[in-house]
Order: C-alpha cells, then structure tokens, then sequence
C-alpha cells in the first residue's frame, strides 16, 4: 500500500533546544537515514552546548494526546525513549505504550547530561527498571546508566559483559552497553542478545568534545534501522558506523560541549568481534 510504504519512526524524548541532543538529535538522525520520523515530547529543556539551563515536564494529559494523534494515523515500524523526567512521567509513557503498536521499542536510560544536569529523577530508576524495561526490545545505556541500573561500578570490559547479563535478568530481551565513557583506545560497545549470544562493536575513540548527543543519536540511529526491516544486529552496527562519523566528521557550532554531524558518512572503521557464536543472531 502506497501510503504507509516509509518507514516510520517516532521518538518520545525531551527537547533539547540547543539541537545537538534529545528529539533534536534524534530527528536529524531519522532524517540521515532516510525514515520518517515523529516525536512525543515528555520534557521541554532549554538547553544550549553549555549544559541545561531549565526543564519542563509535559502534563501527562498531553502526552495521551501526542500518542493518540499518532497512533490514529500512522503505521509507526519502531520506537524510542530518551529524557522521560521522572517516575510520573516514566509511567504514563508506559501506559500509552501497552495501548499502542509501534514496534520494536528501544530504550535509552537517558538519566544525566554530559554537561552534568539531571534528566530523569534518581527515584524513576526503579520505575525505568520495573516498568519500562519489561516493555523493550533493547536497551543502551552508557557505562554511568549502567552502574545506576546494576548498582556497582563497571570498569574493565569483563564488568560490562557481566553488568549486560545482570540487565537482561530485568526483563529487556538485548542489551547494548555503550563504552563510550571508557578513556581506552578504541571506543567499545558490549552487545548481549536475546538468544543469549553477544559481540563487541568497536571503532577508533575519537580526541574530541564534540559527543553532546552522541547516545540520543545511537538508539536513534538502531530504531531508523528497525523500521527499515534490518535485523537488530545490523542496526547496531551501522548505527555505530553512523556514529563514528559523526564524531569523526564533527560540526562546530556553539561554545561549550558541541553537537555531533549528522551528515556525516558512515565510518568504514567498525569492527566486530563475535564473543559466543550463535547460528540464530537475533532478527
Ligand atoms: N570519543 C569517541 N570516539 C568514538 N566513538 C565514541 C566516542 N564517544 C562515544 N562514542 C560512541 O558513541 C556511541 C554513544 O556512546 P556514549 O557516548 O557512551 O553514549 P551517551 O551519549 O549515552 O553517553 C557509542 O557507540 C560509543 O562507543
Ligand atoms: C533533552 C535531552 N535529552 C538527552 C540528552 C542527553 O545527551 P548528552 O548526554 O549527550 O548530553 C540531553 N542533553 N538533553
């Protein structure tokens, strides 16, 4: 059928009006790679490449609103989450997502901007964990949501192959923990799938303060892919790719932390390395 034949993707995400992170990351990303994309705003930040000035949360009315103009619309292929705010704010997206079909849904645990401003109340991590989880068909969060998830610190790569198995027992079928805070040579994501298999992305760790959006831009990314019709495997790496030549490729605009280049092209420079061989990688 000719209406419905892009791919259609949403975000349901905060705003960041200095346009490198959140919803602003996460429809240009949409826009590289060639699918339709919306966005459920949950929180409004005034934001710039300094840090977060002030936060709004949406009224959880209007959130049922924006879900239900979408959903009586469109044939949405796949989903994510960014900036959710706090436990209220967790849940009513949680309920919308029970009533709705929009996909393979991909959780980022966005809890802490890079310039260091809260995004999600510390006591939403159990809701995220309780309610959210349960709901997606993966999570990606960088090596601090991490710890927060797992509740110990994470520090040499075995810590991460296990923290991912850890968060896997909460319910989420794959789990993508992002290495991008690691300060080692290469820049080095641990995936665990929900057959139980797992490999590691990596790609040369870039010398750069252009990473403000570099996590919204990745699960981003991995939805675009989804909704495409790639499988999960191959969604993570292109959306690596995309991300090593975003960074690589970097756009300067602003004083502070800056934004990443969604322009970019794909980075020829992703590795992977199989940990477990599996015939059946996850679709
Ligand atoms: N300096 C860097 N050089 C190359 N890749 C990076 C760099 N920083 C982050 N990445 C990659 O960007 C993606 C997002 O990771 P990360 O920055 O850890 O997420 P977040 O924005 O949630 O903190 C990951 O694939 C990570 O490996
Ligand atoms: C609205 C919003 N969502 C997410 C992030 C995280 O991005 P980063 O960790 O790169 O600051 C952000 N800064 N603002």
């Amino acid at each position: 059928m000719r209406i419905n034949s892009t791919p259609q993707v949403v975000t349901i995400a905060g705003s960041d009006s200095g346009g490198g992170a959140g919803m602003q990351a996460d429809l240009k990303t949409f826009q590289a790679r060639h699918v339709f994309g919306m966005s459920i705003v949950v929180a409004l930040t005034a934001q710039n490449t300094y840090g977060v000035q002030a936060s709004l949360p949406i009224p959880d009315d209007f959130i049922d609103a924006q879900f239900q103009s979408l959903a009586a619309d469109f044939a949405i292929k796949a989903c994510k989450t960014g900036m959710l705010a706090d436990s209220e704010h967790v849940n009513a997206v949680v309920r919308n997502l029970k009533q709705v079909n929009f996909g393979p849904l991909i959780v980022d645990p966005v809890m802490v901007a890079k310039g260091g401003a809260t995004l999600l109340a510390p006591e939403a991590v159990a809701t995220i964990k309780q309610e959210l989880l349960p709901l997606a068909d993966a999570v990606t969060p960088n090596l601090p949501e991490a710890e927060i998830i797992v509740g110990h610190p994470i520090k040499r790569e075995t810590d991460m192959t296990a923290a991912a198995q850890t968060i896997q027992e909460l319910g989420v079928k794959n789990v993508i923990i992002k290495g991008g805070h690691r300060q080692d040579a290469q820049a080095s994501d641990f995936i665990l799938l929900a057959d139980g298999s797992s490999f590691w992305v990596r790609s040369p760790r870039i010398a750069t303060g252009n990473t403000h959006g570099t996590g919204d831009t990745f699960s981003a990314c991995i939805a675009a892919e989804l909704a495409k019709g790639e499988s999960l495997k191959k969604a993570i790496i292109t959306a690596k790719a995309f991300l090593e030549g975003a960074i690589s490729q970097g756009i300067f605009v602003g004083h502070g932390h800056g934004p990443t280049n969604h322009w970019a092209t794909l980075s020829e420079d992703v590795q992977v390395s199989a940990v477990k061989s599996s015939s059946s990688l996850q679709g």
